[in-house]
């Protein structure tokens, strides 16, 4: 079997085709330009490239997009200060601090201090526990655009077993709430897990994202499961190139899978498009506004 492949960047550039109409019209309708800060703390060049195509997406959409690009050194009290007086501009309406932050600071006290409101990343303990309570809230990035590309396969999700490999606070565990929420039978898997292929190949739906360069092998995957390859590793060959390559050994698996998202081309652009949609989410919601239809545009 050779497995349908997902075509992530397609599918982000309908989101965002939809989020930049909604834009449009909420300019026309109500005067009102959905504003994101991006905050880059030091010069990491994976997070130069994704805040560079952040900004990029925003300005795309229609969307204000506010650039704020600090020293490695910046103190915590510094980017604290920053990020208090974003909380209160009313141009902004989303905040995001890109990950990974210098080891002397501490993400989780950064993350605390965005208004929950305005957490476009959807981070925060406040929407981390709205979403666990399945309460209205931000939803992150990645694990939201997981859901969509999900969708292009499953119109119905009810019942299957989803097994997610990882459990970080971005990914994992939110992936594992909003597949719950669609009444799938999750299993999270992890590093202190035992038997590994045999959890993963219970999976109807398997997302890997545990950040281990080709770790899920083929024969982890039951023949005709869909997987979701969240992992974005970045490898340098014997020549000195560099290349990405994701959590699943991509070759192995589109022979036994039915479904399976590449990387690049599968998340990542879901991430940035997501960004997009939580933005212009919580734009409305500020100014009182119900939130707004993103079903992506029909594909060609
Ligand atoms: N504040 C945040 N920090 C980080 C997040 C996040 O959601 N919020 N996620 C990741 C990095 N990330 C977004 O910031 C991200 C990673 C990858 C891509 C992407 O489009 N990748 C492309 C390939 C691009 C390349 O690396 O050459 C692909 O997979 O096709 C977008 C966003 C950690 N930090
Ligand atoms: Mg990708």
């Amino acid at each position: 079997m050779t497995a349908q492949r997902i075509d992530g960047k397609a599918l982000a550039a309908r989101l965002q085709e939809t989020v930049a109409a909604r834009t449009a019209g909420l300019g026309a309708t109500q005067g009102l330009r959905p504003g994101l800060a991006v905050v880059l703390v030091g010069s990491d060049p994976a997070s130069q490239v994704y805040v560079r195509s952040k900004r990029r997406r925003t300005a795309e959409a229609g969307m204000q997009s506010f650039a704020h690009e600090l020293p490695e050194d910046t103190g915590e009290a510094a980017l604290l200060e920053l990020i208090a007086r974003l909380n209160t501009d009313p141009a902004v309406h989303g905040v995001l601090v890109q990950l990974p932050l210098p080891a002397h600071i501490d993400p989780m006290r950064v993350l605390a201090a965005i208004d929950p409101a305005k957490d476009v990343d959807g981070f925060h303990v406040v929407n981390a526990g709205r979403l666990a309570t399945g309460q209205p809230g931000l939803v992150p990035c990645t694990p939201l655009g997981c859901m969509m590309l999900l969708r292009e396969r499953h119109a119905d999700l009810s019942g299957l077993h989803a097994v997610v490999l990882g459990r970080s606070n971005i990914v994992g565990k939110p992936m594992a709430q909003l597949l719950l929420a669609e009444n799938c039978t999750v299993t999270v898997v992890h590093s202190r897990s035992r038997d590994l292929p045999m959890l993963c190949r219970q999976a109807d739906i398997l997302v890997a994202a545990v950040g281990r360069p080709e770790l899920v092998r083929g024969d982890w995957i039951r023949p005709g499961a869909t997987v979701i390859d969240v992992g974005i590793n970045r490898v340098v060959r014997p020549d000195g190139t560099a290349r990405l390559i994701g959590d699943v050994a991509f070759d192995e698996a589109a022979a036994v899978a039915g479904a399976i998202t590449p990387v690049p081309g599968g998340v990542g652009p879901m991430t940035i498009a997501c960004l997009l949609a939580n933005t212009l989410i919580a734009s409305c919601r500020q100014a009182g506004l119900p939130d707004p239809d993103l079903t992506p545009a029909p594909g060609a």
